[in-house]
This record gives C-alpha cells, structure tokens and sequence, in this order.
C-alpha cells in the first residue's frame, strides 16, 4: 500500500520557540492509524503543519505524494483532507442539516458519496437534531456533526484531533463504533484520544510523539507486547 500522508524530518514552533524537532510518520491508504503523546508534546501542532495553519520550518509533508508543505489550508482540503478538530468548530448558526449540507463535496472522487441520509443512518441523533442550530447541540452531538461534516467532504483521509475528549461514555462509545465502521468500509483516519484500548481496536498502526519527535510507531501486535512503552510515552 502506497503512503497517503507523509510527514518528513518536519520542524516547526510558535515564534521562537520550536515544538517539532524532526517528527516523522506515516499514513497508509485504508489504514487507521494513531498518534499518542502525553499533553503538550506536539500532535496539535504536528495537526496544524499538516493543514498548512503554521509553516513547516524544514522537513516535508506530503499527500497523495505531493508535496503540501507551504500550500494554503483551503487547496489542502481540496485535495481530501479532511479534519475534525479540537473544539468542533461547527457553525453555531446554522441548523445540523445546513452544516452538514455545507460541506458537501466529492473531494476524492468517490464512486459512493455521502449523503445526508447515510449520515444520519450512521449517527440517527443527528437526524433526531436535523432542525436544531448547532448552539443547541451537547458536546457529543457537536462531536458527530463534525465527523458527519467531514465525511460529507468524502475525504481521502479523515483526521480527528481528540476524538472523544469531554464527551459523555454513551457518545463515546457511539464515536468509536462509528469510527471502527469506517474502518471497515476502507476509510483511511488518523485518530488522537487517550483512549488506548479503544484506538487498538480500532486502529492498525501507531505513532508516539514524545517532545517533537517519533520515538517509536508499529502496529497493533507491536504495541500489544510493549506494555512499557505505555508507560514512558503515556504515563499508563
Ligand atoms: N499557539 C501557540 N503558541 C505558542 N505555543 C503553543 C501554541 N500552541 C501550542 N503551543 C505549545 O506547543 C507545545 C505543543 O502543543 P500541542 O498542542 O501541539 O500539544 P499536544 O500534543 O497536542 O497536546 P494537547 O493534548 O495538550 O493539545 C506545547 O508546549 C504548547 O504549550
């Protein structure tokens, strides 16, 4: 399988004071993967470089194998890539079916696009809410429209930074089935959360960042028999 996303030797930082120090990783296509890190140690960031929202210093990113370091975060997303990010950031006043409609497009050419009625057989809350702004929604409810909202991009690869953080157990359980269902049908996702046993279900391979480089990625089996990484990346 051919590299979706590939992150190279990247650098970056906020004014002075530098964040990435060399962060490597790699997204295959169809695959699930994770990027684990405690607090503070770059996977917003990482995020942010990819989406063209701060300059890579040195490095390369690339996508469908072209280079997007320095491209602007619109012709980023052209191009199938799509984000949820921390905080949602879904349009307060629009109503859940306005956001959703908002978004559509075929960015990856998809034979079998989404539609809003596939959305809401993936999340029936979100047709329950269709009429609803999305000031009136719960944090869980914001958390699947603005899954819903990326897919209606039909992206090459779905991205979601802190999937499940601040989100009710009964949503959480309901983001990860929905996550896994995506999966299956061969969608490529990058996941953050802190919900290991989760993300092994639902992931294939991993990263950890730990102060701006990757110390380690490999698969489920690999991470399975290094409990202590666990502990000296995460603090499990
Ligand atoms: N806008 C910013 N300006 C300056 N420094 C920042 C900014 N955003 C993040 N940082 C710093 O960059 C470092 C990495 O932050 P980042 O948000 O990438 O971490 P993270 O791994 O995503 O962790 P978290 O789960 O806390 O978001 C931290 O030291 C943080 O304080």
């Amino acid at each position: 399988m051919s590299a979706l996303l590939s992150i190279e030797n990247l650098e970056t930082g906020y004014g002075p004071s530098q964040v990435l120090f060399g962060m490597n990783m790699e997204i295959r296509e169809g695959e699930a993967a994770t990027l684990l890190g405690r607090n503070g140690m770059g996977k917003t960031t990482t995020l942010r470089a990819v989406f063209g929202q701060l300059p890579a210093w040195s490095g390369e990113i690339r996508f469908l194998g072209e280079r997007i370091d320095g491209r602007p975060t619109e012709q980023i997303a052209q191009m199938g890539l799509a984000l949820v990010p921390e905080g949602r950031q879904i349009f307060p006043n629009l109503s859940v079916k306005e956001n959703l409609l908002a978004f559509a497009a075929n960015r990856s050419g998809n034979r079998d696009p989404w539609t809003l009625d596939k959305i809401y057989h993936l999340f029936p809350r979100l047709e329950e809410r269709a009429q609803n702004m999305g000031n009136q929604l719960s944090g869980g409810e914001q958390q699947m429209l603005a899954i819903g909202r990326a897919l209606m991009t039909n992206p090459h690869l779905l991205i979601l930074d802190e999937a499940t953080e601040g989100i009710s157990p009964l949503i959480r359980k309901e983001i990860w089935r929905v996550l896994g269902q995506l999966k299956q049908a061969g969608q490529a996702i990058l996941v953050i959360d802190k919900y290991l046993a989760e993300l092994m279900r639902v992931a294939d391979r991993h990263a950890f960042i730990e102060k701006g480089r990757s110390p380690w990625s490999g698969d489920n089996a690999a991470l399975a028999a290094e409990p202590e990484l666990w502990e000296r990346y995460l603090g499990v």
